[in-house]
């Protein structure tokens, strides 16, 4: 079956974007996930998504890291599937239901509402979400928290300073998250600006993530050290991020499409 894809990436947070939502796609197994997401075999991305018919969205994005692992949710390619649907949308994701709309600037996205509970999020014990009494190396007294997925946050004096590639897949794999989770180092410029540097689960240092972004606001705004409108600023670029009054977090950034193709089903199962 021969397949068409889309490449695209939001701050260079890359994917693979296959549009089920008029002709089904045969069953995507792991391996056909990590030999798409593969650099050097395949097309190559961070994130294969796919797009879905969904019953109670316009329409379903389902999210694949590269390692193969569905996960819940993705902000970047939330603007991303914006772009391609062309108009507003309630999208249908793992994570919960989202909505996106494309604007000048790319896309804006209401990502819902931070969840701080230690089981939601989920780790294995209950703590102090806002300042779990943990640390890896110099990384200390995090927040925890869910935006779709888990987040973990440790605001430090210079998130460029932390060898994230070394750090970021213990904490990512540390048995107190059963679901493993993602990880944001973060340094607080001033009450609108924060730089930040993400370890992703199952996909390894990216150039930016958009639930990181969100993920992060949210937990500078709970802990006091930002207003509720803020500059996030990723390897890649920046991204807007709001809280409005009934607690959503919104996000605004760009999504670019690079190019199309098609493949062989066949040649990556
Ligand atoms: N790049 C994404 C997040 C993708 C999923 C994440 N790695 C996870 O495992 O939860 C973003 O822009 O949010």
């Amino acid at each position: 079956m021969r397949v068409s894809f889309t490449k695209m990436h939001g701050l260079g947070n890359d994917f693979v974007v296959l549009d089920a939502r008029d002709r089904p796609l045969p069953d995507l197994t792991e391996e056909t996930v990590k030999a798409l997401s593969d650099r050097h075999t395949g097309i190559g991305c961070d994130q294969l998504i796919v797009m879905q018919p969904s019953t109670t969205g316009d329409f379903a994005m389902r999210i694949y890291n590269r390692d193969g692992g569905e996960v819940e949710s993705c902000g970047n390619a939330a603007r991303a599937v914006a772009l391609l649907h062309g108009s507003k949308a309630s999208v249908d994701t793992r994570g919960g239901l989202i909505m996106v709309e494309p604007d000048d600037a790319g896309a804006r996205v209401d990502m819902g509402k931070p969840n701080f509970a230690w089981n939601a999020i989920p780790l294995q014990m209950p703590l102090d979400t806002l300042d779990m009494p943990v640390a890896w190396d110099e990384l200390e007294h995090p927040v925890a928290l869910g935006i779709g997925n888990p987040h973990i946050v440790f605001f430090v004096e210079d998130c460029h300073g932390v060898d994230l590639a070394r750090i970021g897949p213990q904490i990512e794999r540390d048995p107190l998250f059963p679901e493993r989770i993602n990880v944001n180092v973060a340094t607080v410029k001033s009450r609108t600006a924060i730089d930040l540097r993400v370890w992703e689960r199952g996909a390894g240092l990216t150039r930016a993530c958009g639930t990181g972004a969100c993920a992060t606001t949210a937990a500078a705004i709970a802990r006091g050290l930002v207003d509720r409108k803020v500059t996030v600023g990723l390897p890649g670029g920046s991204l807007q991020i709001e809280q409005a009054d009934d607690g959503h977090i919104w996000m605004s950034g760009p999504a670019t499409r690079s190019f199309e193709g098609s493949f062989e089903w066949d040649d990556f199962e």
